[in-house]
């Protein structure tokens, strides 16, 4: 018999759900959706592949009454139903988490010594284990890591240029959207297994962003470090800073490192240039000259990251594009793309509008992609292999 798997994805207010059957080579989705709104005014939405879509308002608040109410709705839409296992996505795994590992109190405590290294995600992934753990007991909780997918890379691209012993300690770069980013590689083996052996960079451009170079489909550099505020603007995290700045605002302007944390993670980024929103969608809406300059920015920031990380692969053989700005934002790939000519990349504008998978000129040297991103058929894979679910082969 096939088991079921059910992959979490808990954010400050929302948990992003999914079911899937255990399947090989890739699980099969049965259902899908998420919550919104904790904390302030919750709403539940959800579909499954056989229809049954809902959306309602919620009754509770917090993630427990979140997770109650994914729950209640499988149970309606699959009352045949056991969960056999539970994947998190868990962004932080520091140095000891490189790979999809089953939570337990010691595991737990471990995990929450990393939360000042994640501060917008990693304490509510816990709370969604947390929730998940008391709602499905007798299922195995299995954490799966934004930072395992990188882990391997070489001194050179892992170290800061800080004495030795901050390296041994773990201060390291240790790049994130790793779930993503393994996904892309797995897709790109399906849809050129030629160039899925090359040098790829792949640009994860969401409300977090990030670049990670890949050669024959292994991490080898990423544009985040230590945090996720290192490398390209985000909706509102800064990106790559001069540290002297840093240390300027602590010293000079007698910044509290509470308000310099608020500052860089949730004041910065889109919003912060533009002043006016995070959301791609609302700047590009926008007729002001400083959500143009945000957008800017970012495409710019992105164009150099594109050239470092040419550079640590010793060129390049193929572009992607994934997550919410890179699937869909017309204009910010054409942004990117503008003016790299000379690195091989030219863009073919309808084939960009048109949001094709294929959005390079037929001739360009380096062919430039979109792929849907889809950490939570990575989850599953990892709950289901880590649990030991039992699982159906299906044709890829
Ligand atoms: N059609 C679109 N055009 C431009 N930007 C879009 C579009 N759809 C979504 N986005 C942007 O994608 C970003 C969110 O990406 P997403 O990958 O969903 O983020 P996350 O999963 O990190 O919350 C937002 O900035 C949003 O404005
Ligand atoms: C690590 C990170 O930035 O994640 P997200 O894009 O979900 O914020
Ligand atoms: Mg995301």
């Amino acid at each position: 018999m096939v088991d079921h798997v059910l992959t979490l994805n808990a954010g400050s207010s929302s948990i992003k759900f999914a079911l899937f059957e255990a399947a090989a080579p890739w699980p099969r989705l049965l259902a899908e959706g998420q919550v919104q709104g904790l904390g302030a005014q919750p709403s539940f939405e959800a579909a499954t592949v056989r229809g049954y879509p809902v959306k309602r308002a919620m009754v509770g608040e917090n993630h427990a009454a979140g997770l109650q109410q994914i729950l209640q709705w499988l149970r309606e839409a699959y009352p045949e139903i056991a969960i056999k296992a539970v994947g998190h996505r868990v962004v932080h795994g520091g140095v000891s988490y490189a790979a999809p590992t089953i939570v337990d109190d010691r595991v737990l405590q471990e995990l929450r010594d990393l939360e000042p290294l994640a501060p917008l995600h990693q304490p509510h992934n816990l709370t969604g284990i947390e929730a998940a753990r008391a709602v499905f007991p007798s299922a195995p909780q299995v954490a799966c890591f934004d930072t395992a997918f990188h882990r391997g890379h070489s001194f050179v691209n892992e170290a800061y240029a800080l004495p030795r012993e901050y390296y041994e300690r773990g201060v390291r770069r240790f790049g994130f959207h790793g779930l993503s980013y393994e996904y892309i590689a797995l897709r790109l083996r399906e849809i050129d297994p030629v160039l899925a052996c090359g040098r790829v960079i792949v640009a994860h451009l969401g409300n977090g962003a990030s670049l990670c170079a890949m050669k024959d489909g292994r991490s080898v550099a990423s544009t985040m470090g230590f945090t996720a505020l290192e490398g390209l603007p985000m909706g509102t995290r800064c990106g790559e800073i001069d540290p002297g700045l840093l240390l300027y605002l602590l010293q000079h302007d007698k910044m509290s490192p509470e308000a310099l944390s608020g500052l860089l993670y949730e004041q910065s980024g889109l919003k912060g240039l533009s002043g006016i929103s995070q959301d791609m969608r609302a700047l590009e809406a926008s007729e002001n000259p400083h959500a143009r300059d945000a957008i800017a920015y970012f495409t710019h920031r992105i164009r150099m990251e594109i050239g470092a990380l040419a550079a640590a692969l010793e060129g390049l053989d193929a572009l992607i594009f994934t997550a919410g700005i890179g699937e869909h934002s017309a204009r910010v790939r054409a942004n990117v793309l503008e003016g790299m000519g000379w690195l091989g990349l030219t863009l073919d504008p309808a084939a960009n509008v048109r949001n094709d998978m294929r959005i390079s000129v037929a001739q360009a040297k380096i062919p430039v992609f979109i792929v849907a991103a889809n950490e939570e058929a990575t989850i599953a894979r990892h709950a289901i292999k880590t649990a030991g679910l039992n699982q159906i082969p299906t044709a890829a």
